[in-house]
């Protein structure tokens, strides 16, 4: 999978390069690559904000470095594009990255590479969200700052792109830095490779639409707290109903909304077709 993210602080997703996303781009499993949109304006400040029309506080970002920098990124992908690769197997059915959504078709039936703009007005980002973005061959993140991106930015894009505003959550950050290296390792981390173990991604808080069941290891007994002693029964189908009972209490408790008509599969890996 091939990534390409433009902001005015490159430097704050340096993070990208360490530990596993790391060790991912230098076994050719992952490419990420970082643009700074300071290096597609004209002037010699290297402007990228505005005040904005109709007034208000704060300042706007520029349309026009941001149409040079996704072309740029358009232009840089294509050949990931053009070859499809690295999805981490057919896409699920019925989902965006299936073709499923005619608005991402191109002419000739070729789709549209998927640009991911984080904003607080966006779609709340979810690890079913997670997994469809892992099935696509290229992704494309845009940082907007200061009161966000022109809008005729994003009308622009979905001429080339499929435009999809993502939030990370309910609350309110400062450009979508943050946000691009929270779905970045949640989305790399699926690609097949990245993880060591792909049976770690099975059991994780989320993918059966479940929080996770809490972990110990040694010692046995520490500071007068001692492991269930479920756990070091050797009893495999205790363990497992012990470790459901212990999922179904956390997220009862923490997120009960999980549970309401909850089908797994909703939350976690999309339904694939049998
Ligand atoms: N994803 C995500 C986000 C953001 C977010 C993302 C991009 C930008 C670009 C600018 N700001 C500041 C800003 C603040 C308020 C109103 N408008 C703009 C961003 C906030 N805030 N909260 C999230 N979950």
């Amino acid at each position: 999978m091939r990534i390409d993210v433009v902001s005015i602080f490159p430097d704050y997703l340096a993070p990208l390069k360490l530990s596993l996303l790391g060790r991912a781009q230098e076994d050719g499993l992952l490419s990420i690559a970082i643009h700074d949109l300071r290096d597609f304006t004209s002037d010699r400040h290297r402007t990228v904000d505005d005040t904005p029309y109709g007034g208000g506080a704060g300042m706007v970002m520029k349309p026009e470095p941001w149409a040079l920098a996704l072309e740029r990124v358009l232009e840089e992908q294509r050949p990931a594009q053009d070859a499809g690769t690295d999805g981490p197997g057919e896409a699920a059915p019925g989902t965006a990255a299936s073709g499923a959504d005619d608005a991402a078709a191109q002419p000739g039936g070729r789709r549209r590479p998927v640009l991911v703009v984080p904003s607080p007005a966006g779609e709340v980002f979810t690890q079913r969200m997670a997994y469809e973005l892992a099935e696509e061959p290229t992704l494309a993140f845009a940082c907007g700052r200061y009161e966000g991106i022109d809008e005729r930015v994003l009308d622009w894009a979905r001429e080339h792109f499929e435009v999809r505003p993502v939030s990370l959550g309910d609350y309110v950050l400062n450009g979508g830095e943050v946000a691009v290296m929270a779905m970045v390792e949640a989305v790399g981390r699926l690609v097949p490779g990245v993880v060591g173990n792909p049976e770690s991604l099975i059991e994780e808080s989320h993918s059966d639409g479940l929080l996770e069941y809490p972990v110990y290891t040694k010692p046995s007994s520490w500071r007068g707290h001692d492991v269930p002693e479920v756990l070091l029964s050797g009893n495999h189908g205790r363990i497992s109903q012990w470790r459901l009972e212990q999922q179904l209490r956390r997220t009862a408790a923490r997120r009960p909304e999980l549970l309401e008509g909850a089908d797994a599969a909703a939350f976690g890996k999309p339904e694939r077709a049998v």
